[in-house]
């Protein structure tokens, strides 16, 4: 099949506006967009940033290729071909802000901050959301699966059922950086270098007449990763008494049977026997896999039930995030340059208050207890404010409620929003993806238990700077009043 650039990867509307802008000759205007989330997925009380990676190469590869242009003049009649010829030469010339991958995030605070001109700026909300979403939805799901595994073997087993290759790729190193230890998926292990791991299918062992036999020559053939799926026919009856049987073999050649895998039935209760009948044959070292649409409720319930399982593998639930399908960001604009090259605050109104935006170019902050090293909140600012620099001390306001505030005097400040391309160049390192990993480890350790409970969680605060707020207030009035 023919390979695409990735400037079409946009929706029409952005063209279309890009097109009116250029027609209107405002298409070389500075602007500056964000992107964020209103709501955490899952009822979470934190969302893990992810798919800065993509968006690194979707930027660096931003340019119209000569078919593009062809499809464009074809799709649209009106479209001049100078416009065209301004879109061949297009490059992204602007700014890009963004958290890093990994970091711990939460609703209304901006991701990606994107500066630039109006026709480049616009073109790039659609991937920039879909990289965003998608990966951060996931490294989140993948996030609270580790929150209930704790120190067990996370396997991530989705990409038959992901929603396309695309899916189970960047899917599947989302939930990577945010704690699962492997993956099934050989592309991603090559691609992203997560250690891979694998059973074998009930196929393996319905392909021979007999399952001891089928257990054998696996263990035969593969006889450094000897891991046995034993319900095929009859977990207790069968497939355990056959994988111990060829355990003891194997023991006795000096080699070892690694784990057996339960796909069906009563987790909790065949987990148990499996480990009594394991060990009651000597062989306390072989481990219990657990599979069969697991997700991080089922795995807490198990563990509750006191399951003797060691590894996890989870597919479907994780890489469609099978309780909500999206994280729901959005990319809005928060900055217009005026004829004079002042940036001016804009803002978007709404009926309903949460929705209003917070105008302007911002600086986010993470407030960091000293004593403590606990996170106490995080709070955004306009760029020319110095409170923070200084370390002076900080009013927070409650952005909804700002009647409700308090005075912050000691605490150390973080800068979240991390340059990543200035005036078009890449600035930014990327990091590995184990220092991605081990950076959301710390993350974590940052935030009390309360932020990271799963069920009911304490709200962790955005705050803003009084100024921020008077400058909302100002523009909501100015709006009401025309
Ligand atoms: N002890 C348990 N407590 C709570 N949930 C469990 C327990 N054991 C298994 N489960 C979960 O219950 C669901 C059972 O799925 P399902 O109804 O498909 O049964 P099954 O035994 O897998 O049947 P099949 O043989 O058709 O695969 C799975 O999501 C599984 O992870
Ligand atoms: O349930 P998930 O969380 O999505 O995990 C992946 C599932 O995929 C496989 O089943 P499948 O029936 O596709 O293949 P099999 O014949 O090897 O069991 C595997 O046995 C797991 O049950
Ligand atoms: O290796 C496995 O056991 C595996 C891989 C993908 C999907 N289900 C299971």
């Amino acid at each position: 099949m023919q390979s695409f650039g990735v400037a079409l990867h946009t929706d029409k509307y952005q063209i279309n506006m890009m097109y009116a802008h250029w027609v209107n000759g405002t298409h070389n205007q500075k602007v500056v967009f964000e992107a964020f989330f209103r709501k955490l997925p899952f009822g979470n009380g934190y969302a893990v940033s992810a798919g800065l990676e993509r968006i690194v190469h979707y930027i660096k590869n931003l340019r119209f290729e000569e078919s593009d242009l062809d499809y464009l003049r074809e799709q649209e009649e009106n479209y001049n071909p100078a416009f065209l010829e301004e879109l061949r030469n297009l490059r992204f010339q602007g700014s890009l802000y963004s958290v890093k991958e990994g970091t711990m995030v939460f609703p209304n605070e901006p991701l990606i901050r994107v500066e630039g001109r109006v026709m480049e700026a616009q073109l790039v909300e659609t991937a920039l959301l879909n990289y965003m979403n998608y990966q951060t939805l996931i490294a989140t799901k993948a996030s609270r699966i580790k929150n209930v595994a704790g120190d067990d073997v996370l396997m991530e087993f989705g990409t038959r059922r992901a929603q396309e290759a695309d899916a189970a790729l960047w899917g599947t190193r989302a939930a990577y950086l945010a704690g699962f230890d492997a993956t099934s998926n050989m592309l991603a292990g090559k691609m992203f270098g997560i250690p891979t791991k694998g059973t074998h299918a009930h196929s393996w062992v319905q392909s021979f007449e007999d399952e001891e036999e089928a257990f054998q020559r696996f263990a035969d053939a593969l006889p450094n990763q000897v891991t046995l799926l034993v319900d095929t026919y009859d977990t207790l009856k069968s497939g355990v008494p056959h994988a111990i049987s060829v355990g003891k073999k194997l023991a006795q050649e000096g080699k070892k049977l690694t784990a057996v895998r339960l796909d069906s039935g009563d987790l909790a209760y065949l987990s148990t026997k499996t480990r009594e009948m394991l060990d009651k044959a000597g062989l306390t070292d072989v481990k219990i896999v657990a599979s069969n649409d697991l997700d991080e409720h089922t795995i807490m319930n198990l563990k509750v039930q006191g399951a003797k399982v060691d590894s996890w593998g989870v597919g479907t639930q994780l890489i469609t995030a099978a309780d909500q399908p999206t994280l729901g960001g959005v990319y809005k604009l928060v900055a217009r340059e005026d004829a004079n090259g002042v940036f001016q605050p804009t803002i978007k109104i709404s009926g309903n208050p949460e929705k209003v935006t917070t105008p302007g170019i911002k600086d986010m902050y993470r407030l960091i207890d000293p004593d403590t090293g606990k996170a106490i909140a995080d709070y955004v600012c306009f760029p020319e404010e110095t409170t923070i620099a200084q370390g002076a001390p900080v009013q927070l306001l409650n952005p909804s409620h700002p009647y409700l505030n308090k005075q912050l005097t000691r605490y150390r400040a973080e800068a979240l929003l991390i340059p990543v391309f200035v005036a078009g160049e890449l600035v930014y390192q990327l990091p590995t993806l184990a220092e991605i990993r081990e950076y959301h480890r710390e993350q974590l350790k940052l935030f009390w238990p309360e932020y990271l409970r799963m069920l009911n969680p304490e709200h962790y605060r955005l705050h803003i700077s009084e100024d921020m707020w008077e400058t909302k207030t100002r523009l909501m009035k100015a709006y009401l009043k025309k």
